[in-house]
């Protein structure tokens, strides 16, 4: 990159496989490079695990599991919040690696870990919480009780949007519960997630933590493996099914994040300069779209519409700059990947062409000679969107949002839950009525009241419909990675 920008971050010694606490060479020896989506470049080649080394690091992790089941609820914390110290103190290198895999801007990306520090406090603490109850029968000659234990090897495949948020967070709620857990790390951006092996080593028993580089093939052997009890996906719904259908023979337990297309409205009496900001930040553009929460469709009233669309072009062209990531100045950052360049550029055009009239953005950006291989997109926003045009009903995972202007309360709400997705929406008004009436008649299943995008601990996370199933971030979580068993005493002298 230009000497104008900072130094490159120091990659992780290991670029191999994490199991058994230690690193492992990929059996068959295959290396795959890592891309800088600012600069398309290659970055280094890094180790994809093949089913046989999905097979070996299962292995390790069960044995793993045999002892860490053992380990007293309040060490188990012990070690979940010695692992939220390390991902603080060591969160700039994280994030710097991170940036530098996924394009993201630095600034923005230093939170990550302290997000997924947050997550292994919250579930270290929620573990007193994991415990049965006593249930009394009339006749009184049988004592029943209950009592959660951990199912085993838990495995967790994750996207690339956060990678070590992903892969820390991820750790903590399966752990907490007495599982152990085999990380499958995002195809795109793996480096991130590599150094935070390197800095766990040290701090779990050997196997309880994995954490395996890999492709789809990775995914689909952790997937279908007999020795893994539970399966997570953060991923696109295409992909949540596929999983389900391989784990139906086993009948296997799974929770799915997956995609959304997640809609914004606001109401006449909403505070127009707070929803031209609510709309911008929704679509977390600083990360050029790629979330699964963004609010990509955007429903106005006839009242402001005109004048909200003048505002949100505002913001655009003057707060989201591409740039290179490690820069303090850069504001957005690229799609991940040149496939992904090619389908968002394909949705533009596709609406373009079914008639929609872009207000801002819409092309590649003019760039410095460093970035011209990057997969940059400009901040893009469409007016006189056609409910059935492909960049209203598909998920896009680009900086791509679509507006609708609306008048009639029963129309919209029959667009806004036309959709196969059911992930999360905004709404805004000043009426707590009308929000709360509005939110009942939204078919989604993480609703904000005039804000978007933030997640909150302990509040509980998931979608509906072909957003998936299962709730994260909170006690539901937690509960997740255990079985219920029910014991039955006989209390009387006879049977
Ligand atoms: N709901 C959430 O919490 C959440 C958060 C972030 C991203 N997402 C969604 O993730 C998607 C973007 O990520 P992506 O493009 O990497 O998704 P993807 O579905 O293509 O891949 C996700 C992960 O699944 C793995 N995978 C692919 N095929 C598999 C298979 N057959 N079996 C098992 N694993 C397999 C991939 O290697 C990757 O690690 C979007 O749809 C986005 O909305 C959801």
């Amino acid at each position: 990159m230009s000497s104008s920008s900072t130094k490159l971050p120091t990659l992780p010694s290991h670029l191999d496989l994490f199991y058994g606490g230690e690193w492992h060479k990929p059996i068959d020896k295959t290396y795959e490079d890592t891309v800088s989506p600012a600069t398309g470049k290659p970055i280094t080649k890094v180790a994809v695990a093949s089913s046989a080394d999905v097979d070996a690091a299962v292995s390790a992790a069960h044995k793993a599991f045999l002892s860490w089941k053992l380990v007293p609820g309040i060490e188990r914390a012990r070690y979940l919040r010695k692992a939220a110290e390390v991902l603080r103190a060591n969160s700039v290198e994280l994030a710097k690696l991170d940036s530098w895999n996924t394009g993201n801007p630095l600034t923005k990306m230093l939170r990550d870990a302290e997000i997924a520090a947050i997550q292994l406090d919250f579930f270290a603490g929620l573990i007193p919480m994991i415990k049965g109850e006593t249930i009394p029968q009339d006749e009184g000659e049988t004592f029943h009780y209950t009592v959660r234990e951990p199912l085993g090897v838990v495995g967790r495949i994750i996207a690339y949007n956060h990678p070590v948020q992903f892969a820390g967070a991820k750790l903590a709620a399966p752990l907490a519960a007495g599982n152990t857990i085999v990380i499958k790390t995002p195809d795109q951006a793996p480096l991130a997630c590599l150094r935070l092996a390197e800095l766990l080593t040290d701090v779990f028993p050997p196997g309880v933590v994995s954490i395996l580089p890999g492709k789809a093939e990775c995914g689909k052997a952790l997937t279908s493996h007999p020795m893994v009890k539970m399966v997570t996906l953060i991923g696109s719904a295409a992909t949540g099914k596929l999983i389900q259908q391989a784990v139906a023979g086993s009948l296997k337990p799974t929770i799915l994040e997956l995609g959304g297309k997640n809609p914004l409205i606001a109401y006449p009496d909403a505070d127009i300069d707070k929803v031209a900001a609510g709309v911008v930040r929704g679509m977390n553009f600083t990360w050029a779209g790629q979330s699964c929460i963004s609010t990509s469709r955007v429903y106005l009233h006839e009242s402001h519409h005109d004048i909200i669309l003048e505002k949100v072009k505002a913001i655009l062209e003057r707060d989201y700059k591409p740039g290179i990531p490690f820069e303090p100045t850069t504001t957005m950052g690229p799609v991940i990947s040149k496939e992904a360049h090619e389908r968002v550029l394909g949705y533009i055009e596709s609406a373009k062409s079914q008639g929609a009239r872009v207000i801002t953005g819409g092309k590649v950006p003019i760039l410095p000679e460093e970035m011209k291989q990057g997969y940059w997109i400009e901040p893009t926003v469409f007016a006189d969107v056609g409910p059935d045009f492909r960049i209203a009903r598909e998920e896009i995972f680009g900086p791509v949002v679509s507006i609708f202007k609306w008048h009639d309360e029963e129309e919209l709400f029959k667009n806004v839950n036309d959709t196969p997705y059911g992930l999360s929406a905004s709404v805004w008004t000043k009426d707590i009525v009308k929000a709360t009436k509005a939110v009942r008649r939204i078919g989604a299943g993480y609703i904000w009241v005039n804000q978007t995008s933030k997640h909150f601990f302990g509040v509980p996370f998931g979608g509906f419909k072909d957003s998936g199933y299962g709730k994260e971030e909170c006690l539901e979580e937690l509960l997740s990675f255990t079985e219920l068993k029910a014991i039955n005493i006989l209390l009387a002298d006879t049977y």
